[in-house]
């Protein structure tokens, strides 16, 4: 089976800081990948590097077999990476619609005239851009609020909107920065049915960063571990949860029984 995501060696320097070092993940379609480790790990600059917002200082990142290398972060969304980001990044005062809309217009093809000649075929191209980013807002459960502003809607529901948006642009692989921050106990269960969901629908794979460990450890398959920029540990959710580097490393904590362990919630 040939990965949809293939990273090799991959590594940036900072100055003197080495952030990620021989950085090595295959991700097949369908997959959830979880990213974890302590903060300053190099967790984010993985994304920046996926995303073409920094050009690695050694090392190789294909999708579907093709480089990506000198693409900048505009062509790397249309071959097929997206992502949400940690800090919400949404248009707070246009509608939830609207929101989606603007993340779909990077894959139109009507050019600038029939635009503003609101020729035919940009109305038709807007018509079916509409009701494709409403089947969308209805995965999430959000159709009701498509004419609300963005900014008028609670935690929870923007950082689902986030993830609509970075879907919109009909990506082969959903990078997501912590999309369970700030959203209580309640809110990150169904995220995790959100998640899965998305996998399952657009057959996708994802890559996540999460502190959250209910989360992580719910609904990944594989989690790397990163710690001071280098992957320290690989595996399932219970290889992971027992590896005493790990443990050592990043999530340690004694259980009430004593043992060492990481706690999935
Ligand atoms: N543009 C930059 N210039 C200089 N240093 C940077 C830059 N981006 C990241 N770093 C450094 O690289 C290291 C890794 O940062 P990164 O943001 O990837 O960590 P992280 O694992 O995502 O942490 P957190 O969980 O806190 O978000 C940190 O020491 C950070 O200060």
């Amino acid at each position: 089976m040939t990965p949809i995501l293939d990273v090799a060696n991959l590594g940036i320097d900072f100055g003197g800081l080495q952030a990620l070092d021989d950085f090595n993940i295959q991700v097949y379609n369908n997959e959830i990948v979880g990213l974890i480790g302590p903060n300053g790990a190099g967790k984010t600059t993985v994304f920046n590097l996926l995303t073409s917002v920094y050009q690695p200082s050694r090392g190789s990142i294909a999708l579907e077999g093709k480089k990506t290398k000198g693409k900048n972060t505009y062509q790397v969304t249309q071959s097929g990476i997206a992502r949400t980001f940690q800090n919400i990044r949404l248009f707070k005062d246009i509608s939830v619609l609207d929101n989606v809309m603007v993340a779909m217009h990077n894959g139109m093809s009507y050019t600038l005239a029939e635009a503003v000649l609101r020729l035919p075929s940009y109305w038709k191209q807007e018509a079916a851009a509409r009701r494709t980013a409403m089947d969308l807002l209805a995965v999430f459960d959000m159709q009701g609020v498509a004419d609300a502003k963005a900014g008028s809607l609670p935690y929870g529901a923007q950082r689902r909107l986030e993830i609509a948006r970075a879907l919109a642009t009909h990506p082969k692989v959903l990078l997501l920065d912590e999309p369970a921050a700030g959203m209580n106990p309640s809110e990150t269960a169904e995220l995790m049915t959100t998640i899965r969901s998305i996998r399952d629908r657009f057959n996708i794979a994802i890559i996540l960063i999460e502190h959250d460990m209910s989360l992580v450890m719910g609904i990944c398959e594989r989690i790397l571990v990163l710690n001071y920029g280098l992957v320290i540990a690989q595996g399932t959710p219970e290889e992971i949860r027992n590896n005493p580097l790990v443990v050592e490393a990043y999530l340690g904590k004694k259980d009430s029984d004593g043992k060492k362990g990481i706690q999935a919630s």
